[in-house]
């Protein structure tokens, strides 16, 4: 029997249950804002009312370089070389979401799809699920083959069932590649069927020149494959890469086996955007740490009807934006557990 595509909802008795419990807290109706929603979600999520903060929290940082970075196009403010470094970053513990993470008890693992090196300086666990070295430009060929593609969907899922399996209450999905803010867009473009303009961002700091070529670039892409990218799994192989396909596995594998995700920038909406086409039901497994600079990240978050928790300006990526959300989700399942109901003062 095949899997079936749908994706079975958090609990609706829960969260009746502590939409409930909400109202009769010892404050005045709706004075906690998104924390209400945000315990209400967290609950549902883990079945039961108040249900215990998140005590496992795990990100998983996928890499991989981009067949657009390739010969001065000029999409990034920084080299595809970039992409390697950083993955040293992640293993020796010094990366941005590094040091949120370590504050916040937030566990990290890089995992490399799709780096364009050989990273034998690394642990071999890091490149225990690679792919390919990078993939193709994505205005001129194809991203992946269809079969990198399925290969990084089962990698997604495979590495989703391992944080699971080794305890995580709480995923985070964070991406690491120079570049990946094109193929991240034109995916959320042909998702949603808007034209590049709508969806093209600065990403690490690019100019307004730049801006215009990112912008033909990824309108070039999406003409290109115009016609055949309606079907996911085709949109991921025509305009994705093999960390992001990775990344649309990861999230269907951690909806269908119940656990909730808080979704980071750009890269992540845009794999959520694939994986609710794929899996529809995923989103309520969802929360969106927080709103990031580029504008696909902000359609796909509206789109996908997600309100996101903090906006500062964040546009790093790596998983940066949803760790530094995990106390916002501690807080609101706390509020639910051990407030006063109003009933209780005397
Ligand atoms: C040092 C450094 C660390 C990063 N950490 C995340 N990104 C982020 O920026 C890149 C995407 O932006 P674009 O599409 O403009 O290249 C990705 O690597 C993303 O993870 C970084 C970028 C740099 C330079
Ligand atoms: O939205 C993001 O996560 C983002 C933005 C710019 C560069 N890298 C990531």
């Amino acid at each position: 029997m095949s899997t079936p595509r749908t994706i079975a909802p958090p609990s609706a008795d829960v969260a009746r249950a502590a939409r409930h419990r909400v109202s009769t807290l010892a404050k005045p109706t709706g004075a906690l804002g998104r924390l209400e929603d945000l315990g209400v979600w967290w609950s549902a999520c883990a079945g039961v009312c108040p249900a215990p903060p998140p005590a496992r929290v795990r990100a998983v940082v996928l890499a991989g370089d981009h067949g657009v970075t390739v010969g001065g196009s000029g999409v990034s403010a920084y080299p595809r070389e970039v992409t390697a470094a950083m993955v040293g970053a992640f293993v020796a513990g010094v990366a941005g979401v590094s040091v949120l993470a370590r504050q916040h008890d937030v566990s990290v693992r890089v995992l490399d799809l799709g780096v364009d090196a050989d990273l034998a300086g690394l642990p071999a666990a890091v490149g225990a699920y690679k792919i390919r070295r990078s993939s193709g430009a994505i205005d001129r060929e194809d991203a992946l083959t269809p079969a990198d593609t399925e290969r990084a969907l089962a990698a997604g899922a495979a590495i989703a069932a391992e944080e699971i399996a080794a305890g995580a209450d709480l995923l985070i999905l964070g991406d690491m590649g120079i570049g990946n803010t094109t193929p991240a867009a034109s995916l959320i473009a042909a998702t949603f069927a808007v034209p590049a303009a709508e969806v093209t961002g600065r990403g690490t700091g690019i100019d307004d020149d730049a801006l215009t070529a990112k912008t033909a670039l990824i309108q070039r892409a999406l003409d290109r494959t115009a016609g055949r990218t309606a079907e996911p799994v085709a949109r991921l192989t025509a305009l994705g890469s093999a960390d992001l396909a990775a990344g649309v596995g990861f999230l269907v594998a951690a909806a269908r086996a119940g656990v909730p995700v808080l979704l980071d920038g750009v890269v992540a909406l845009a794999e959520a955007s694939v994986a609710e086409d794929l899996a529809p039901g995923c989103v309520a497994w969802w929360a969106a740490g927080h709103r990031s600079t580029e504008p696909a990240q902000q359609l796909a978050v509206d789109k996908l009807g997600l309100v996101p928790l903090l906006d500062l300006g964040l546009r790093l990526g790596e998983g940066s934006g949803a760790v530094a959300a995990v106390p916002l989700v501690r807080s609101a399942a706390l509020l639910l557990s051990d407030m006063a109901l109003l009933s209780d003062l005397a």
